[in-house]
């Protein structure tokens, strides 16, 4: 492998191994840092591994020397609502600590250009605004509020070391490479489309929908779909919009939002699941879910005018027939 390193943290996780995917494509050499807290070895499959914790500053250190990486891409993280509802305190350490690590780290070795993984999960509930850049963030649950803290802290660090970040805001990442090479394999898994997946072919009896009463056309709640391919080209075009220089130089932090502007709601999916996979979904009506916001849709064009981005592949037929085809693999545990 010849071409310059990327260190990717979380590159054994889902949206990672398909970042290190498109890196490798583009000609760089992916460095996997990953504990496997969430992640699987068996996804690590475009470039070298080191095992390692975010909190382990000497394992950083060493990592750092040894690939000589020109840039960070930093995914590893915590990110289940529910857990972080019940236990924030490991949303504040895991995420929040660690990640001071990882960018002292940074520092420390000399890179300077950094893209970070945040969320929509930071601006909690707008009462039904299309959400961009500079709407507020109010989030509803210490993942989204852990993502916030690091957002600022990127900016501090700008401000005193020049670091340089690009940081995008998901919205709710789905589907799979199509090669199904690598794909989203949580357990427990807690994200709704591969549930719906699981119901459909009787791996769980049921799907469950968190909540029928919300104020929504049909009562259940919107989001924004992205595929995750897409997403991570829009790293790829992030990482080189820095290294080109014409992003933040010198220190500062560039934030875009990556969603598709369309909202669907969770029956809606599950219509949508029923019918490409031309199978029946067994569900069931449940509570709300602690710490979920009513409607999360992107209202944002900047990743698209300033980036060039543009969401080929997010139509919910899409992501959800490249979710079946991994689906069907039966994933890392096979
Ligand atoms: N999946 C989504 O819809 C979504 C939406 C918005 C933002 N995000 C963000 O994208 C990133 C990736 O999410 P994902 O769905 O791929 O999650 P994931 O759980 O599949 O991957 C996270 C990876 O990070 C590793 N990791 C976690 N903590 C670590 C630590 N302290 N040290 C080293 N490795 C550690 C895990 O082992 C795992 O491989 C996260 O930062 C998440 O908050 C995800
Ligand atoms: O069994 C389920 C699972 C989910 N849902 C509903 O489906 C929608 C989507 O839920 P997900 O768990 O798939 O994703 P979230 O919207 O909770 O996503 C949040 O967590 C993600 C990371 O896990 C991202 O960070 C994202 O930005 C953040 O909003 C929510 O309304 C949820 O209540 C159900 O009805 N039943």
């Amino acid at each position: 492998m010849s071409g310059e390193a990327v260190l990717v943290t979380g590159g054994a996780g889902y949206i990672g191994s398909h970042a290190c995917k498109v890196l490798a494509q583009a000609g760089y050499v992916p460095v996997t840092y990953d504990s496997l807290i969430t992640g699987w070895r068996e996804a690590v499959r475009f470039g070298p591994f080191e095992e390692g914790c975010l909190s382990d500053r000497a394992r950083l250190d060493e990592v750092f020397a040894s690939h000589k990486p020109i840039a960070v891409m930093h995914f590893a993280a915590l990110s289940q609502v529910g857990e972080a509802m019940a236990e924030p305190g490991k949303y504040w350490r895991g995420n929040v600590c660690a990640s001071l690590t990882l960018i002292e780290a940074t520092i420390a070795a000399g890179v300077r250009d950094f893209v970070f993984s945040s969320t929509c999960a930071t601006y909690g509930d707008q009462d039904g605004v299309l959400l961009d850049e500079d709407c507020a963030q109010n989030p509803l649950n210490a993942y989204g509020a852990s993502k916030r803290a690091i957002e600022d802290m990127l900016a501090d660090f700008a401000a005193s070391d020049g670091l340089n970040s690009v940081i995008f805001r998901y919205f709710n990442v789905a589907g799979a490479d199509p090669d199904a090479e690598v794909g989203e394999f949580h357990r427990p898994e807690t994200h709704l489309i591969p549930l719906i997946l699981d119901a459909i072919d009787g791996k769980r009896d049921a799907l469950t929908i968190h909540g029928s009463d919300y104020p929504t056309p049909d009562g259940t709640c919107v989001r924004d779909y992205v595929h995750v391919m897409d997403l991570v080209e829009a790293h790829l075009q992030g990482l080189n919009w820095l290294r080109a220089g014409h992003g933040p130089r010198d220190g500062g932090s560039e934030r875009f939002c990556l969603g598709t502007g369309k909202g669907f709601s969770v029956r809606e999916v599950v219509a949508a699941a029923g019918s490409v996979t031309n199978r029946p979904v067994p569900m069931q009506e449940g509570p709300r879910r602690g710490g979920d916001a009513v409607r999360l849709v992107s209202g944002s064009e900047k990743a698209g005018r300033v980036l060039g981005w543009t969401p080929a592949r997010s139509t919910m037929p899409q992501m959800i027939q490249d979710a079946w085809r991994w689906h069907q693999t039966g994933g890392y545990d096979a």
